[in-house]
């Protein structure tokens, strides 16, 4: 199997520009902008009010795709030392051990996603403290209004839900931030801001290729078998997320994965008949197989900067490890020093990176048509 890359698409905006008919390059761009509104949005919503019935049991967070990443963000951004169990359910059905004492917080951009309507609806049951984010006067907003819950209203901006990331995030930082189990003062939520609104600038579609990173990783990522690992938990969210993105925003696949537990498994794949020089017998290979076997393994290093001194070693050994079996491997580096920024930073990058990869591969990343063919298929 070959894979056309169209790398010059990359040097012409105005190619760009035709190919983006959703405006995904100008919905990566609304980051930080995104983050400024909705520590407003979060405020107005009354989020504040959270601290006078004290800290929950445990915060569960229900959400799907773009919006699910949200519990995600904020699990990384409360970190291991938080007191408090922070869990992301993608799924229909609230475990048994959720009650009157946890939170439980639904995110949907659309407000009507089925699985997370299903689990806000048998939190409210349970009398679980409620608060909702998401679309205004939705199924969700209404839930959450029948519930006595708190609803953030998200301004998508027309943007995709996977394109609001930080709109839909931001509001569950806020919230965590009142309760005491995460430090996300203000002054954090404009340097983030700040450092995202930075960041745009140096992948702006304008930038060429030889001076922009995210270029530079499309181009390394398209037409390969991307491997994406995070060196901390945190990083780890970030090659989920670039993962998620590569799938709806590029139609591609990706393997993701975090140090240490990649080590113990998808460390295997240096060998095996996806690496450049593996120990596969390869004319057997393509007796079975067929064609030439292609693509490869390249490995994707989402790097923080804070590591366990295990983990750093881990990352070198890895990456000597891939080199030395000829695979060839990308790094990006976590800015900025709240957790919060080194998250979002990897996540700026790499979502560019998606949408770059897209044009290469000369796909439009804004359409999901399989997602809303399978929808309507259940939904008769
Ligand atoms: O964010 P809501 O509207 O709940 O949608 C949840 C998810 O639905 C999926 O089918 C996709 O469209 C995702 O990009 C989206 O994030």
């Amino acid at each position: 199997m070959t894979i056309k890359i169209e790398e010059a698409v990359l040097d012409d905006v105005e190619a760009m520009q035709a190919a983006d008919a959703g405006q995904m390059l100008r919905a990566v761009a609304s980051s930080g902008a995104q983050v400024r509104q909705a520590a407003i949005a979060a405020e107005e919503a009354g989020l504040a009010r959270l601290r006078e019935e004290g800290q929950p049991r445990a915060v569960v967070v229900a959400g799907m795709g773009g919006s699910g990443i949200s519990g995600d963000v904020l699990a990384a951004v409360a970190g291991i030392g938080c007191r408090v169990p922070v869990v992301t359910l993608r799924d229909y059905t609230l475990p048994g051990w959720v009650g009157p004492m946890d939170l439980l917080i639904g995110v949907s951009c659309s407000g009507s996603t089925e699985e997370t309507l299903a689990v806000v609806e048998e939190a409210a049951r349970r009398g679980t403290r409620l608060v909702t984010v998401g679309a205004p006067k939705s199924p969700l907003a209404g839930l959450s209004e029948q519930a006595r819950g708190i609803h953030v209203p998200v301004d998508s901006g027309g943007r995709l839900p996977r394109a609001n990331i930080w709109a839909l995030s931001v509001p569950l930082l806020v919230a965590a931030h009142a309760l005491g189990l995460a430090s996300v003062p203000r002054e954090v939520l404009d340097r983030t801001a700040d450092l995202l609104d930075d960041i745009a600038q140096r992948c702006r579609p304008t930038s060429e290729a030889f001076v922009n990173p995210a270029k530079e990783l499309a181009l390394a990522v398209a037409g390969s078998v991307p491997m994406l690992w995070g060196s901390s938990p945190l990083a780890g969210v970030a090659a989920y997320r670039f993962a998620c993105q590569l799938n709806e925003n590029t139609k591609y696949p990706a393997v993701f994965g975090t140090l240490p537990e990649a080590n113990h498994n998808q460390i295997m794949a240096f060998e095996g008949a996806l690496a450049a020089s593996s120990n596969v017998d390869e004319d057997l290979f393509r007796d079975r197989v067929g064609d030439e076997i292609e693509p490869r393994i390249r490995l994707v290093l989402l790097r923080d900067t804070v590591e366990h001194p295990q983990v750093t070693r881990r990352r070198e050994v890895s990456q000597e490890l891939a080199e030395a079996r000829g695979i060839p491997v990308s790094e990006v580096v976590a800015e900025g020093a709240h957790p919060l920024e080194r998250l979002a930073s990897l996540v700026a990058l790499t979502d560019y990176a998606s949408v770059y990869a897209a044009f290469v591969l000369g796909v439009d990343p804004s359409p999901v048509a399989s997602i809303f063919e399978l929808k309507e298929r259940i939904a008769r």
